[in-house]
């Protein structure tokens, strides 16, 4: 514990930043942790929740604000948050993350991107009217789908159902889906995923169990059930007898950053992270595909994600800072801009400067 007169509460180095975060409480207890805060703090960055219960405009001031909030009140109240501060990064723009939201665009930046290594994205074809189900013959042709599928909630709304998945194998499996649904063949990976976490400029790729691979043969078998549900079957790390998965060896680093990089210019994101396969094949050696993308995922999860998203906060705020910033009383720094009064709280120009001696 620094002595209390270097603590960064103290005001010689009061902190230099406030970013306000705007998350579900789920969110808020997983993300959020104290090492996170403290490691912020120690960097002379605040982080405060912005209570989601009053109203924005009541609240900060901010220096930056990122969210993960689903609800179109939120949205507008956003909206004139950010049309009232320009100067103030909000991370990232609500049209950008819609995209995100539903499986039927979220993949589609994936033809666009510009890596040297391929990367697809998995047949599939999205059902809206449930009486379509009834005609898998339709639906497979439509979309020239071969089974096994999966057959996943079309909205991503941070509900449980919306993580709520069947392997379906073969067209009986159909019964019992309800639409919207998307229906997305399922590619053999040998049972493990690789998740890459993308925090600004900086991906970390992680491995994760996935669904074991499906022989030719359960697909004839009749006896099987034509259909299982599963769940969040990969937001973990592996357990450590899952052989197959940990020893996996991992997509090139250079690959990786490629794709990260890309997708965030593809879709304005920031804040992401995106699951991708490889599939092997006599036919077409190693294909890579990307099968989901995830806005403001579990960042707790990823090795180093506390320095990951400080250095991230940081670089927001230096790149978009004006000169006067967002000073007043809610950011621990009460001077006024047009006047840096020396004195107990350290101006902020001299800070960024370097002449303050803190
Ligand atoms: N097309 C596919 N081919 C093979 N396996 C797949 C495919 N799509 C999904 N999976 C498997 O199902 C799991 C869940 O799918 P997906 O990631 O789309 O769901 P999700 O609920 O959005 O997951 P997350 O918790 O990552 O947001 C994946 O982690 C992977 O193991
Ligand atoms: O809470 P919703 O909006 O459903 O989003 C989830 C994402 O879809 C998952 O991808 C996150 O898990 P991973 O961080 O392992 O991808 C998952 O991380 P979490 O369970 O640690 O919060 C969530 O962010
Ligand atoms: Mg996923
Ligand atoms: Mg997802």
């Amino acid at each position: 514990m620094a002595p209390p007169e270097l603590s960064p509460s103290s005001p010689r180095l009061a902190p230099c930043y406030t970013v306000g975060y705007a998350l579900l409480p789920e969110k808020v207890s997983s993300v959020v942790q104290p090492s996170l805060v403290a490691l912020a703090a120690e960097r002379r960055v605040r982080l405060v929740a912005v209570d989601v219960s009053r109203p924005l405009a009541k609240q900060g001031p901010f220096d930056l604000l990122v969210h993960k909030m689903y609800d179109r009140e939120w949205r507008a109240q956003l909206e004139e948050f950010a049309a009232r501060h320009p100067s103030v990064p909000v991370v990232d723009s609500p049209a950008a993350i819609d995209r995100l939201l539903d499986r039927a665009s979220m993949l589609d930046v994936v033809s666009g991107l510009r890596v040297d290594v391929a990367v697809a994205v998995p047949g599939q074809v999205v059902v809206t009217d449930a009486a379509a189900l009834a005609d898998p013959d339709e639906l497979l042709a439509r979309g020239a789908l071969r089974f096994p599928l999966i057959a996943k909630p079309l909205a991503v709304d941070g509900s449980a159902e919306s993580h709520d998945m069947r392997l379906v194998y073969r067209r009986d499996g159909f019964h019992g889906l309800r639409a919207p649904v998307v229906l997305q063949e399922f590619v053999n990976h040998g049972g493990v995923l690789f998740k890459v976490y993308v925090v600004g400029n900086r991906a970390t790729c992680v491995r994760r169990s996935s669904l074991p691979d499906v022989p030719s043969h359960r697909l004839l078998d009749l006896d099987s059930e034509p259909s299982v549900p599963f769940a969040n079957i990969s937001n973990q790390p592996i357990p450590p007898d899952d052989g197959a998965a940990g020893d996996a060896d991992m997509p090139a680093a250079g690959f990786v950053d490629e794709v990260a990089r890309e997708l965030r210019r593809g879709l304005g994101l920031h804040l992401l992270n995106f699951d991708m396969i490889r599939e092997r094949s006599e036919e077409h050696g190693d294909r890579y595909f990307i099968i989901d993308i995830n806005y403001f995922p579990g960042y707790a999860k990823m090795p180093g994600y506390e320095t990951a998203l400080t250095d991230f906060f940081l670089e927001m705020l230096r790149s978009t800072r004006p000169v006067h910033g967002q000073l007043g009383p809610g950011s621990g720094l009460d001077i006024e801009a047009r006047k840096l009064e020396p004195g107990p709280g350290i101006g902020l120009r001299e800070l960024e400067s370097g002449r303050a001696q803190a």
